[in-house]
């Protein structure tokens, strides 16, 4: 029988398996909204930043896994099957959320036929809950499906979809916040080109991103129409805008999202033959 807690989050544990980069931006989240978080990694002193948190951080998965009400594993795809084989038993009864690229559910299921499973993928913006963070499950119970909503809802937005999406997701949600970091790199790499001190075109080109967003999010335009908005006949903007057409930055940007998509599906392939056979 799994446990769905019913109490206050302040009382609920959440385990995170793998505490490194993404690991540590979720369990930093998750303790900011006030859950009770152990995380775990091999060297638990190079993480010893998230004890200011609160965050137990421990090289221990067994402790971590057997009180908590539920485990997130941000290991990478090659040592998730290893660790889940070896903490099958106590895995069983709980409420696994994998965050690994390109690991199928059904080969999760396949290891913990006994837990409750949800494939998802987070982004490194999870750590300001400002992240995307889509999952899926084969499973149905609406009890446990709205606690880990509630749960990855603390990382940003957060919403069911097939499990048919994850590896593009992973490449356009996932992956995307180093290809937008690129480009504000680039926008003050271009501030700093025609003057511009430092510390503010870096402001500059993050608010202008920040705030291009959260414009396309709450209007419910489409992104052309609001560019449409900003280019004034014969003004300044069409000037950089065939500039970068003339770069092809949008077919760059697509590129960079289908070589990610098909390298999560690769690694897949590689890790799990036998699965992609089935397809
Ligand atoms: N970096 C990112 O922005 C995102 C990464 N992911 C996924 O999260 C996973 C981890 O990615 P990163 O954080 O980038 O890699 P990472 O290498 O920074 O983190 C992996 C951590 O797992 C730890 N580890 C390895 N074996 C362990 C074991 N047996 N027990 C406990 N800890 C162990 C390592 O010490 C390391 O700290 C990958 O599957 C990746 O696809 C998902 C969403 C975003
Ligand atoms: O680069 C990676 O494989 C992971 C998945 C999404 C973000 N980082």
């Amino acid at each position: 029988m799994i446990k769905i807690p019913q109490a206050g989050r302040d009382l609920e544990t959440i385990a995170v398996i793998g505490a490194g980069t993404i690991g540590s931006a979720i369990s930093i989240s998750l303790a900011k909204a006030g859950y009770h978080v152990i995380s775990t990694r091999r060297r638990p002193d190079l993480n010893a930043g998230l004890k200011a948190y609160g965050i137990t951080v421990t090289s221990d998965n067994v402790q971590a896994v057997t009180s908590a009400d539920m485990v997130i594993l941000t290991l990478k795809p090659a040592d998730l099957v290893s660790e889940m084989k070896k903490l099958s038993q106590i895995l069983e009864g709980k409420i696994v959320v994998s965050m690994a690229a390109a690991v199928p559910i059904r080969v999760i299921r396949h290891i913990l036929p006994r837990s409750f499973i949800v494939r998802s993928m987070t982004n490194i913006a999870a750590e300001v809950n400002a992240g995307y963070t889509p999952f899926c499950t084969l499973e149905e119970d609406e009890g446990k499906i709205s606690f880990v909503s509630r749960v990855l809802g603390v990382f940003g937005e957060t919403e069911r979809v097939d499990e048919k999406y994850m590896d593009a997701l992973t490449a356009l949600s996932g992956s995307g916040p180093a290809y937008i970091l690129t480009i504000i790199e680039a926008m003050m790499y271009g501030g700093l080109k025609v003057g511009l001190p430092r510390s503010i075109a870096l402001k500059a080109s993050y608010q202008t991103v920040m705030g291009s967003a959260k414009l396309l999010a709450m209007s419910g335009d489409h992104p052309s129409a609001i560019k449409e908005k900003v280019i004034t006949p014969g003004g300044v903007t069409i000037d950089g805008i065939y500039e970068l057409e003339n770069g092809k930055i949008r077919t760059s940007i697509m590129k960079a999202i289908e070589s990610s998509t098909l390298k999560a599906r690769k690694i897949s392939k590689d890790l799990f033959p036998e699965e992609s056979d089935k397809n």
